[in-house]
């Protein structure tokens, strides 16, 4: 009986966002370093599964960082990061593409399903969905930036009650080039603001982003952003994660969330309560 009670509450505590939030894109970033357990992942499964049974439109935006390295490392390749981005030799850009378009994206396709989702995995290659430059080849090589969104197939994906699942490589209109590793936060900020989201959340491994101390902090303004970087507080792999944030504030997401990724049930915790968890940026 109390059981049913709790079930009941926390039903009527949700359906308010249930309403603000029904039709609304939300991209969710899924960090490699929040896709360590088995248990996690399905978890995480789930609750995409419920956001999208409730009528929202969930948009999976996935890392895999850390797989990328493993694999490097075994093919006794070295790879090395300035300020959280990947330096993209031509053999690590291989490695990277087979990684995040091959094993990861398939592996999270197969994860929604199995958990009763209609997943459709792609990179930023199909159909043109992302285009990117170089950040800057001299130092970054097949590191890319976003230069254009053409998100035809994403909304075809969505209108037709699908899933879409992204891997954060795209493509070059130049003849016989490999294409271009983008940083998965960046990725997601830019198919936020393009796909016109209300909100995007970042699931990583650590509580959100922490101050000197290690204490989480719950609300970050631009400014603040800005002088924790200064002051290297946020460094690493924190540093793309609050620049995107940032990104897709300015570009019309109305709230942006680093939350974190090994609790249980986070996303449904950050959508569907009133208890705010995790760091959200603001304006
Ligand atoms: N101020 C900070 N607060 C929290 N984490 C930070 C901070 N500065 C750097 N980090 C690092 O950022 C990491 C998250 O980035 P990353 O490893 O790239 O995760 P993901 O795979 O989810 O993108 C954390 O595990 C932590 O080591
Ligand atoms: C340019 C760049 O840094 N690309 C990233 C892409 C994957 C990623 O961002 O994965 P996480 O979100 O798990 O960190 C990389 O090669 O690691």
């Amino acid at each position: 009986m109390q059981h049913k009670i709790e079930i009941v509450q926390t039903l009527l505590e949700a359906l308010p966002y249930i309403k603000k939030f029904r039709d609304e894109i939300i991209v969710i970033k899924y960090g490699g370093s929040a896709q360590e357990s088995e248990e996690l992942k399905a978890k995480f499964a789930q609750d995409i599964v419920l956001l999208h049974t409730v009528g929202m439109r969930p948009v999976v935006v996935h890392g895999g960082g850390k797989n990328i390295t493993r694999l490097l490392s075994d093919l006794g390749v070295d790879t090395r990061f300035i300020d959280g981005q990947r330096v993209t030799t031509r053999e690590v850009m291989r490695v990277a593409e087979m990684v995040l378009s091959g094993e990861i994206n398939k592996e999270i396709v197969a994860l929604l399903n199995s958990q009763g989702a209609r997943a459709v995995g792609i990179s930023g290659k199909d159909a043109n969905f992302l285009e990117a430059i170089p950040k800057d080849s001299e130092n970054f090589g097949y590191t890319g930036v976003i230069e254009q969104i053409n998100t035809e197939i994403v909304d075809n994906i969505l209108d037709d009650g699908f899933v879409p699942v992204i891997a954060p490589i795209a493509g070059s209109q130049t003849l016989g080039h490999p294409g271009f590793n983008i940083n998965a936060d960046l990725a997601a900020s830019r198919i936020a603001v393009a796909l016109g989201a209300r909100k995007i959340l970042f699931l990583t491994d650590t509580p959100g982003v922490l101050d000197g101390e290690g204490k989480l902090i719950p609300t970050l303004t631009i400014d603040q952003t800005r002088r924790l970087k200064e002051e290297e507080v946020i460094r690493g792999g924190m540093i793309p994660k609050v620049d995107a944030c940032i990104d897709a504030l300015r570009g019309g997401v109305k709230k942006a969330h680093i939350i974190d990724g090994r609790v249980e049930h986070s996303l449904l915790l950050e959508i569907l309560t009133s208890s705010g968890i995790g760091t959200c940026i603001e304006l």
